[in-house]
């Protein structure tokens, strides 16, 4: 027996020396032999960067920068250029190496483009399909879009595109429509009632993305007050979570240097998921009796129906994943689109009233009529600018599924790549010389590239195949908003507002967008 216990307690210790020596090579190769690699090869394919250091790469360096421009950046009146101001890294770094270089996110190589014929070559060699999203990204991400369509790949991307892209035709949103407006003049009654007890002074960011939220609730799942509040709440604590202390993205085994996040993360992610599948499940169970209804979860559920019967579409594992990319993807950043149109009205007041004698032409002081949003011209101008210049999504991202070719370079299988749209929008060789101020009639004539001296140089909904399928939904909440906001308020900017646009994934007023309204003078 004693020689037993002693030949197993041997065999015990050799299995846990070579399996701590497994792991010693396993971290060894992830934290340095594949990085080295894989700098190495880029190198010889002539792509140069900043040096980064491992393992945390050059995650260390945007931090003070990100730091050093905290402690001076903002400002009271809102100067428009910004990329200096919330990517001041990828500004010093263009200095030195030019539009298209390597950076790294810990062991991970991004390779930054901000140069429009670069990334036109670039998406010419692969297929929408084929596009990955950058792991690193997918894992940090993931309790907040799972495998949705923002982040599957391959066949699996093409089914589900497949599948969900009928339901944002204009047919089926049009029908959404009164549920924007009912939302938004429930706010807009509240911003009366506040005028009337004597305080003009809004936070209208808080206003815009609370009314945002609420619509996204309603026409992407057709949850209403309580339960949309209850999953909105979740998914912006999560988002909080997941975004605040975001340093270590891209470091080897980064979740237990904070495991706090981690788990946090987790517990939320599995909170929402359970929301949204007993809505899911409800709404499976009653589609029999009911009739259809026109959200975007009524509309994929009946897609997923023929004479009655299911046929293969998409499980409720992935209809929640889908939910939750379009309450996440589809208010957020429609609600920033409008909040810094709104900042921008209140420092152009001849703005303002040109929209108004617009709506007052095409909408003629009665109900609004979704036929008519088209005739807004000028609000789709304004439109246009506000996204040149303040893109809700800052960046767009991709990662290499092969080794691609461009102008003789091999970008190699697995290098991710960071579009920095803002510095796009911004590129005074790309715009001219007005390039960060706000001319919405640069798009007057030169339709929705505005006058950019490149087509791949304004993507304020990304590009190719995996172009935002949302844009369609959120013209049409862009111009019910405004149009009901500018019939009933003018604005002007607070003195208290301090202008510090920064990335919380989206790029938001770090300072929220207090404004003074009041009430037209009705003749
Ligand atoms: C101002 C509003 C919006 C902006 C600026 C915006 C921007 C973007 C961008 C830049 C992308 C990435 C495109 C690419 O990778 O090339 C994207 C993708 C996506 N957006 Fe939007 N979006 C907006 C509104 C919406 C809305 C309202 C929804 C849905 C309700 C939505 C759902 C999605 C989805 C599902 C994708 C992934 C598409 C795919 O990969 O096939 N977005 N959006």
């Amino acid at each position: 027996m004693g020689q037993f216990l002693e030949l197993y307690s041997e065999a015990f210790s050799i299995a846990m020396v070579v399996l701590l020596l497994c792991l010693s090579l396993r971290i060894l190769y992830s934290c340095w032999i594949s990085p080295t690699q894989r700098y190495q090869k880029l190198r010889r394919n002539g792509f140069k960067g900043p040096t980064p250091s491992f393992p945390l790469g050059n995650s260390r360096e945007m931090a003070k920068k990100k730091g050093e421009y905290s402690s001076l950046g903002s400002s009271k009146s809102p100067g428009h250029d910004i990329h200096s101001m919330v990517f001041p890294y990828f500004a010093q770094w263009q200095k030195s190496h030019g539009k298209v270089f390597i950076y790294w996110l810990g062991t991970e190589p991004f390779l930054y483009v901000a140069d429009p014929e670069f990334l036109k070559k670039m998406s010419g060699e692969v297929m929408a399909r084929s596009w990955g999203k950058p792991t690193v990204f997918k894992n940090d991400r993931d309790a907040m879009f799972g495998k949705g369509l923002v982040m599957t790949e391959g066949d699996d991307w093409v089914r589900h595109r497949h599948v969900i892209t009928p339901a944002f035709h204009p047919t089926n949103l049009k029908v959404m429509a009164s549920i924007m407006v009912d939302s938004t003049t429930r706010m807009l009654d509240k911003w009366s009632t506040l005028i009337n007890s004597g305080r003009p002074e809004i936070d209208i960011e808080r206003e815009i993305t609370t009314t945002a939220g609420e619509i996204i609730a309603k026409t992407s799942c057709g949850v209403s007050n309580e339960s949309g509040r209850n999953v909105f709440h979740k998914l912006r604590e999560l988002q909080m979570t997941l975004f605040q202390t975001n340093r270590f993205v891209g470091v080897p085994y980064s979740k237990f240097l904070c495991p706090k996040k981690a788990l946090e993360a987790k517990r939320l992610g599995k909170e929402i998921d359970r929301l949204f599948l007993s809505i899911i499940t409800d709404r499976q169970k009653t589609i029999k009796e009911q009739p259809a209804s026109n959200d975007l979860l009524g509309l994929l559920l009946q897609g997923s129906r023929v004479d009655g019967r299911p046929v293969k579409t998409l499980t409720p594992r992935e209809l929640v994943d889908e939910c939750k990319t379009f309450f996440f993807g589809g208010h957020e950043t429609t609600a920033l689109a409008i909040t810094w149109t709104l900042l921008l009205l209140a420092v152009h007041p001849d703005w303002q009233n040109q929209l108004r004698d617009e709506i007052r032409e095409v909408v003629e002081d009665k109900e609004i009529d979704v036929s008519k949003l088209a005739g807004l011209k000028k609000m789709g101008w304004v439109m246009n600018e506000v996204l040149r210049l303040y893109p809700s999504a800052p960046n767009v991202q991709r990662q290499a599924r092969g080794d691609i070719q461009v102008d003789g370079l091999t970008i190699p299988n697995g290098t991710n790549m960071w579009i920095d749209v803002v510095a796009m929008h911004h590129d005074p060789a790309l715009w001219g010389d007005d390039v960060n101020e706000f001319r919405p009639e640069r798009f007057k004539d030169n339709g929705i590239y505005g006058g950019c001296k490149h087509k791949m140089g304004y993507v304020p909904f990304g590009f190719g195949g995996r172009m935002c399928i949302g844009r369609n939904l959120t013209f049409m909440e862009y111009k019910i908003v405004l149009t009901l906001i500018l019939s009933k308020f003018s604005f002007t900017l607070s003195p208290t507002y301090t202008h510090s646009p920064s990335i919380l994934l989206s790029l938001r007023p770090q300072y929220g967008l207090p404004l003074i309204v009041q009430p037209l003078q009705t003749n």
